[in-house]
Order: C-alpha cells, then structure tokens, then sequence
C-alpha cells in the first residue's frame, strides 16, 4: 500500500520557484496497478521519484506499508529504498553487461552470495520471459525486452512497489502488449503495488485498476478506472471509451429517431444483452449509430450512441439506466447530435 499525503515538492526556477507538486494526496492499495497521468509538466515524474526517494519533498508524507519514507535517513533510508523497484524512464540498462548481468546488479550491490545470485537472476528472467536471452547485451534486445530486463532487475530485492515511469513510451503496440503484460504478471503473481506513469491511454485500459489524473502539479481526479466511466463529468472517461463517430448515419436518418443517447455499459452481460433486451421487452426499435467496444483490464466496456424508434422509447431507456446503463441523452438538433 502506497499513501501520499499533501505532497509538495518545489524546485528553483528562473525568478519564481516552479511548484512541480502542490499538496498531492493519493492512495494506492497493495497488489493494485494505479496509473498517474496529465499533460507535459504536470508533475507525474516528480511524484514517482518521491515515491522512489531519489527526490525528498518539501512537505507532505509517503507511506509505504505503513512507514513515513520521508522521515528515514541514513541506513533506514538505504534499506526503504531497497523496498521500493524503479523502472526509470528510458533505456537504463548497462551496455556492457548481458541481460543476466544488469539484473543480477543490485543483488551484487546487495552482496548476495553468487550461487544464490545465480538463482535469482534465473527465476527473474523467467518471470518477464527472458529466460532465453540472458546471455544477450541490450543491442541484441528489442526495446520491449530491454525494459522488460529492467522490470527484472527492479523486482531483484523483492520490492513490495514498483515505479515504472513511461515504461512503454517509444514502443510499438505489439511490445507495449509484452512489457504490459510482465507488469501485470509482477501484480497478480507477485502481489506487487504498482504506481506507473504514463502518458499512454493503453497502459491504463489495459493493466490500472486505478487512475490518478494530475493537472499543473495537483490530483484532479482519481478512483477506480471503471468507477470514474460512470462518473458525470469525469475527465478521463472520454479518452478511455471508443470514440462514437456516427460513420455511415446521415443527419437525416439519426433524425428519424425518437430518442437517440449515448449509451455507455460496462462488464460481459450488460456490452452483451442489454440492448437487444430492451428493444424486445418494450417493442421498440434500437439501432447503433455509433461508437463500439474495448476493454479495460479483463472487463468488456462499450460507448454506443443509440436510436430508438416506438411508442415506448423513453421506457426503454430509462428501462436501461436502470441496469446501470449510464445514458447520457444527445441535444436533439437539425444536424444530428452535438457530441
Ligand atoms: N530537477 C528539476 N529542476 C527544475 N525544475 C524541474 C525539475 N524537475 C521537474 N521540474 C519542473 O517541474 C514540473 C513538473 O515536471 P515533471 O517532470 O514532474 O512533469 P511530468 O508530468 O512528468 O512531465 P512529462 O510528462 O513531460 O515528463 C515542470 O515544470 C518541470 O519543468
């Protein structure tokens, strides 16, 4: 378990001081995933290397199972930051050692005996699937084995957290899959909490449990990531659903409709029957204008905006928002819908 408690950080910028964090509080429940995102200069790498001690805020507490980070010094502090796994943003590992190398170093460091070394590496590689490579150096790996060597190496002292900052940036979609797939192994098999900062919609859908969105050095939202889709107003629910384009539907066809929404439903029974239900129960006529399906970790999530022809039409939706739908309705207007 991760908490971060009015966490301020400043540094000295030209004139003014920047405030890079400005009273964030935040909390991360153990064996969970949670996602930072925000724009450029928001703060988020900050707020990782506070939680990884390479930084020391000006105020505000980081607990880590229940220990004031803050408060340590000297050899409590060397030993905290033994607890707490990195992956730094970009490529860290060392050119001249093989992959079995690099995450056998901080063993070294630590003085592990080398037969138990030797085990550890091993179990390591198998655990982000490298086994195979590691008499490899990082110019013979492609980008996403390199990172996930630096997984490995993070996890070398078994650390209850994990930061990974921008672990797929620079990676294609089919290497993000990989190195997204190791994190939320090191999650599940582990029981490992994983704080990741990232600017990419993806890592959120496919391994958050939480998101925590920062703006201009502040937590402006944050919550389960499929509690947030329900949310009214949420700010990161439109860059998580399918976007609904209405390709193929003119205006005058979605005219035609007597009621027309955006539908949002989320889990297997709702995305699969909800809305041929609805239609049957009350006679209506319910067509797709748009929109489509995702998922967000093991969860089936789908945006449609919808039309609905009968007499009983405002029953179906309402029938809908009923079964947890959530239904935002469209302004009815001569050019179809405003979005
Ligand atoms: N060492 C530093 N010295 C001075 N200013 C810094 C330092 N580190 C960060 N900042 C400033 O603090 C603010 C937050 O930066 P930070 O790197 O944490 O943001 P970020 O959200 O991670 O951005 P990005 O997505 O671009 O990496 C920015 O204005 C940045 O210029």
């Amino acid at each position: 378990m991760i908490t971060v408690e009015n966490l301020t950080k400043s540094f000295p910028g030209k004139g003014e001081h920047v405030l890079a964090l400005d009273g964030v509080s935040l909390s991360v429940p153990a064996g969970t995933v949670c996602g930072v995102v925000g724009p450029s200069g928001a703060g988020k790498s900050t707020l990782a290397r506070c939680v990884a001690l390479l930084e020391r805020p000006d105020r505000g507490s980081i607990r880590v199972e229940g220990v004031d980070l803050v408060a340590l010094r000297g050899r409590e502090l060397r030993d905290a930051r033994r607890r707490i796994g990195v992956v730094p943003q970009g490529d860290s590992l060392l050119r001249q050692r093989t992959a079995a190398g690099n995450v056998a170093l901080p063993l070294e460091s630590a003085g592990v005996a080398a037969p138990a070394r030797r085990a550890r590496v091993a179990e390591l590689l198998d655990l982000v699937g490298l086994t195979n490579k590691a008499g490899s150096y990082p110019d013979q790996l492609s980008g996403g084995q390199r990172q996930r060597v630096a997984v490995a190496r993070a996890l070398a002292a078994s650390p209850s957290v994990l930061l990974a900052d921008e672990p797929t940036s620079a990676l294609d979609p089919e290497t993000t899959g990989s190195v997204l797939a190791v994190l939320d192994r090191v999650r599940s098999e582990l029981g490992v909490t994983v704080l990741v900062v990232t600017h990419d919609m993806a890592v959120v859908r496919r391994i958050c449990d939480d998101v925590a969105v920062l703006e201009g050095g502040r937590v402006v939202e944050h919550g389960k990531v499929l509690d947030l889709l329900t949310q009214p107003g949420s700010r990161i629910t439109a860059s998580l659903l399918p976007e609904v384009d209405q390709a193929g539907t003119t205006p005058r066809e979605i005219g035609q409709y007597d009621v027309v929404a955006e539908v949002v439903l989320v889990g297997f029974a709702a995305v699969g029957a909800l809305l041929p239900e609805a239609a049957h129960r009350h006679d209506v006529e319910l067509a797709i204008l748009g929109g489509g399906l995702t998922r967000l970790g093991e969860t089936p999530v789908a945006r449609f905006k919808i039309g609905i022809n009968g007499e009983r039409s405002e029953r179906a939706l309402s029938w809908l928002a009923e079964r947890d739908a959530v239904i935002r309705r469209a302004p009815r207007d001569i050019g179809g819908l405003a979005a």
